[in-house]
Order: structure tokens, then C-alpha cells, then sequence
């Protein structure tokens, strides 16, 4: 890699017990790119995602963000440090509208500053709200509880509260699972508009659907690191073909 990445992950492993989910897996991400991280059922894709977005540190090895590790560091120091995820399960805050879900996210991320002058601060932070929900398409259902949305949606609106943080890097675990063929094209189209601004990593169990969307991609199986290149080169990998046989 020519540039310095932004993440590393260097020989992570992680153990359930007696069961090794990852081996020794080393990766580099190269900034602004957007990989996703492909396998079949059981390669060890969401424990990889739950080591990279820091919901469990690995049991063995270190990950380093922009060159300083941050094995182990508490969840709610990512936004801090620029890292945001989108989690496969959708964690909005049902009962609210889709604006205060995002205002809610924004205010997390409040200054001491901020907080001494409210009023300003009040009126930026629907500004900016409102700037997300446009972002990801939902300015039209601002004032729609979360419940009311339909799934695709509510997975936009959990994008744009991962935004609030002006993240760096966005992680994104399966972001189309569950979805419509319809829904799915929508979610596409956002994430190749949001790779276009950062650096973005997503885990995906269906092939086909990353070929024509990411720059780079990184094969897990069974644990461990299979292949990594361009889709050109994944798609005419023998290995790859080889464990995806009969796969989407
Ligand atoms: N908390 C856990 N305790 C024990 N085993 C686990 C745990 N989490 C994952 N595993 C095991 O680790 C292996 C990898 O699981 P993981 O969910 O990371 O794979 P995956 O590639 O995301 O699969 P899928 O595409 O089916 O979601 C599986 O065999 C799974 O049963």
C-alpha cells in the first residue's frame, strides 16, 4: 500500500471458548476507498466487524486508527475519534421522529462551547438534522416516528444519526440485510454517495451485491484472511469461486 491506511488490523484473533472465529487475520485499509468485507455464512464477517467498531476487543492483536491503536478503547470514544457504525440490527430510538432521532445523535457530539450558548446551539443542530435527513433521503418523513418507517428507511435514518458525528470512517455491517430488492437499490445508490466523502467499510455476505460497488475487496473463510483485491480479481480468484460455489 502506497499511502498510509487508516486502519490496521494486524494479526487479530479472536476465540469463543475453544472456538477460534478469527486466526491471525492482518489487514490494511487505504484511506477514502471503500471495501467491503465478503464470506460465506460463518467466515467470521460480524466478528470481524464487532473487533473493527471495538464492541468486544480482540483476544489477540491490535487495531490501529489512523496510526494510534485502539484495541480495547471504549465504545463511546469512536465518534470522538472520527469512527461511526451501522449496526445490522437498526438502533433508532422507535417513539421519536426521524429529526429527533438525528438531533439527538448531533447532541451527543455537543461542546461545552455549544451547550453555553443554547439558543444558537438549538437552531445548528436542526439546521444540521435537517441537513442529514436530506442527506440520506428522508427530509420528506422529518416529522414520521421511527416506528412508522419502513425498514429501508429506518436504516437511512440510523445512517444519518452515524453521520451526526462527521465521522472519518464509517463502518457498516450488512446494510441492505433484510431489505427489498427496491430498498436495497436506494441503499446502494447512498452508500456510493457517502464513499464519495470518506472512507467506508462494509461487511456483506452477498457477492454479487459489492462487485459493482466497492474498489476493493477482502474474502474471509472460516476464520481466516482468503484473498483480497479488486472485483475483477475476487471474481476470477479459484479459491474464492471455490467457497462461494453455489453461493449468491
Ligand atoms: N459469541 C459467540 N460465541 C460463540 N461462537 C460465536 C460467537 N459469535 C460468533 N461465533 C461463531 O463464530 C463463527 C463466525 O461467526 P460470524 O457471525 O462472525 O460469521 P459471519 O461471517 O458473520 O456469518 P454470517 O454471514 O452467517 O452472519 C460462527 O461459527 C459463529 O457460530
Amino acid at each position: 500500500m502506497s499511502v498510509q491506511p487508516i486502519l490496521e488490523v494486524e494479526n487479530v484473533s479472536q476465540r469463543f471458548g475453544n472456538f477460534v472465529a478469527l486466526n491471525k487475520v492482518s489487514v490494511a485499509f487505504e484511506p477514502g476507498r471503500l471495501t467491503a468485507i465478503i464470506g460465506p455464512n460463518g467466515a467470521g464477517k460480524s466478528t470481524f466487524f464487532n473487533v473493527l467498531s471495538g464492541a468486544f476487543p480482540p483476544s489477540s492483536g491490535r487495531v490501529r486508527f489512523q496510526g494510534k491503536d485502539i484495541t480495547g478503547l471504549a465504545q463511546h470514544e469512536f465518534a470522538r475519534i472520527g469512527i461511526a457504525k451501522s449496526f445490522q440490527i437498526t438502533n433508532v430510538f422507535k417513539q421519536l421522529s426521524a429529526h429527533e432521532n438525528v438531533r439527538v445523535a448531533a447532541q451527543m457530539r455537543e461542546t461545552r462551547f455549544q451547550l453555553l450558548r443554547p439558543r444558537a446551539s438549538l437552531r445548528a443542530l436542526i439546521d444540521k438534522a435537517d441537513a442529514l435527513l436530506e442527506r440520506v433521503g428522508l427530509a420528506h418523513l422529518r416529522d414520521k416516528t421511527a416506528a412508522d418507517l419502513a425498514h429501508g428507511q429506518q436504516r437511512a435514518l440510523e445512517i444519518a444519526m452515524a453521520l451526526a458525528s462527521d465521522p472519518v470512517l464509517l463502518l457498516m455491517d450488512e446494510p441492505t440485510a433484510g431489505m427489498s430488492p427496491e430498498e436495497t437499490g436506494v441503499m446502494m445508490g447512498l452508500i456510493r454517495q457517502l464513499a464519495a466523502e470518506r472512507t467506508l467499510v462494509l461487511v456483506e455476505h452477498k457477492m454479487k451485491l459489492v462487485m459493482g460497488l466497492c474498489e476493493r475487496l477482502i474474502v474471509l473463510h472460516h476464520g481466516e484472511f482468503l484473498a483480497e483485491g479488486s472485483p475483477e480479481q475476487i471474481r476470477n480468484n479459484v479459491e474464492v469461486r471455490r467457497v462461494y460455489l453455489g453461493e449468491g
